[in-house]
């Protein structure tokens, strides 16, 4: 059980309470790197060096003074979201350390300055890895997939059960999957995360995440458990499953969406056929239908009839049967939100686009993605009308 305490350390000279506009007191033991350092390992944050982009801004790679290799990520300046991500990223990840978690190395917080130091992994993304094509060249046999669904699920359930207050991440999904050189799965990108006292049951918060991930009761009344974190992690695993996106605009109307084609091959008793033709038929079809089982469990309507994160190991590894537990209709936000055939409207039309949609009684900002080499669509949801943090 590890347990938060926030102070800058040493290296970070005396804490103060404000830099620049953030509150940063509280905050422990977090390496701050000067500018100077960073742009030296970057090259001056060479284009050659680029490595990605986010939400949040450019991902460069650099090696630093003492010769780690590093993923720099630099808060772009007009993000005032972005800030608040940044502080939260620090104050979350700095404190815990799991082999399935990418580890901060440190930050710059240094003029308008804003950049975070990670490790860096080799591998990328299992969205541009695993889901993003064939050009990655990295071949996910089904032992690889197996090996990642568990480390995915023991990180998450570090997060969840191994840490006081423990953490919802918000934001589980395959472009926050990082891999290392040994395919090693590391959950990244803790800015949405939230952590909650465990005396609290429930908090009720801005709602904000990728849908096609989020669990309805969050995404239409706000409510965020850990379970919130369990349904995204259902959704995830079928994808690493099956090779495809939740959501997949090039495909049948009927086959469009991942968790709801899975209800009704599981139905069916045809779930084999939903395994990844990539992998040739080379697999454990009684281990890859067991994975899409517990991925239907873990997104079940009602929150309370998903596993807990340990419970969800043990199903994973096999330590716990699942061959007799029922399994109901998984919770669809479709349903409410009348989201889908406008989402394949929208998508028709337009690469990137945002609109607004009402469903029960919220209204919701959807600002919807898609790209056109892997027909993953991604649709960031914004509530509107909701309570505050
Ligand atoms: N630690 C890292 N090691 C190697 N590459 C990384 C690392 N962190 C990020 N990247 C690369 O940078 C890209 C952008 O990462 P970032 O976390 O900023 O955004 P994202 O998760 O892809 O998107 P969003 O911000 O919208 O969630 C990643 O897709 C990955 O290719």
């Amino acid at each position: 059980m590890t347990c938060f305490s926030f102070r800058f350390g040493k290296k970070a000279g005396p804490a103060k309470g404000y830099v620049g506009d953030e509150d940063v007191s509280g905050m422990q033991n977090v390496n701050l790197f000067p500018y100077r350092e960073l742009r030296n390992a970057t090259d001056d944050f060479n284009l050659a060096n680029k490595i990605g982009e986010g939400g949040f801004g450019s991902v460069y790679k650099g090696i630093l003074k003492d010769g780690r290799v590093a993923a720099i990520k630099v808060l772009s300046a007009e993000s005032k979201q972005g800030v608040n991500e940044f502080l939260t990223e620090i104050k979350v990840i700095s404190a815990i350390e799991h082999e399935n978690l990418v580890k901060l190395y440190g930050c710059c917080i240094e003029g308008n300055h804003r950049i975070l130091v990670y490790n860096y992994l080799e591998k990328n993304s299992l969205a541009q890895t695993l889901l993003g094509g064939s050009q990655s060249g990295i071949q996910f046999s089904w032992r690889t997939r197996y090996a990642i669904c568990i480390g995915i699920a023991r990180g998450l359930a570090f997060l969840h059960e191994g840490v006081r207050p423990y953490i919802v991440h918000r934001d589980i999904k395959a472009s926050n999957i990082l891999l290392d050189e040994n395919l090693n799965p590391k959950i990244s990108d803790f800015g949405l995360a939230k952590l909650i006292p465990s005396n609290m049951t429930h908090v009720s918060t801005r709602v904000a995440g990728t849908i096609g991930y989020l669990a309805p009761e969050y995404a239409i009344r706000g409510q965020l458990t850990r379970k919130a974190d369990i349904y995204s992690f259902g959704v995830l695993l079928m994808e690493i499953v099956t090779g495809r996106c939740s959501t997949n605009s090039k495909l049948p109307v009927e086959e469009q969406f991942l968790l709801e084609r899975t209800w009704v091959l599981y139905e069916r008793k045809e779930l084999v056929g939903l395994v990844d033709t990539a992998l040739n038929g080379e697999f454990d079809a009684e281990e890859a239908c067991r994975f899409l089982k517990i991925g239907l469990l873990c997104t079940q309507d009602a929150p309370k009839l998903r596993p807990s994160m340990s419970t969800v190991v043990k199903m994973l590894t096999g330590e716990i049967d699942i061959t007799h537990k029922p399994i109901s209709k998984p919770g669809l936000i479709s349903d409410f939100l009348d989201l889908k055939v406008r989402s394949v409207e929208n998508q028709k039309n337009s690469k990137n686009t945002t609109y607004t949609s009402s469903g029960s009684d919220r209204q919701y900002n959807l600002s919807l993605s898609s790209d056109s080499t892997t027909s993953c669509a991604t649709m960031t949801f914004t509530a509107i009308h909701d309570r505050s943090d």
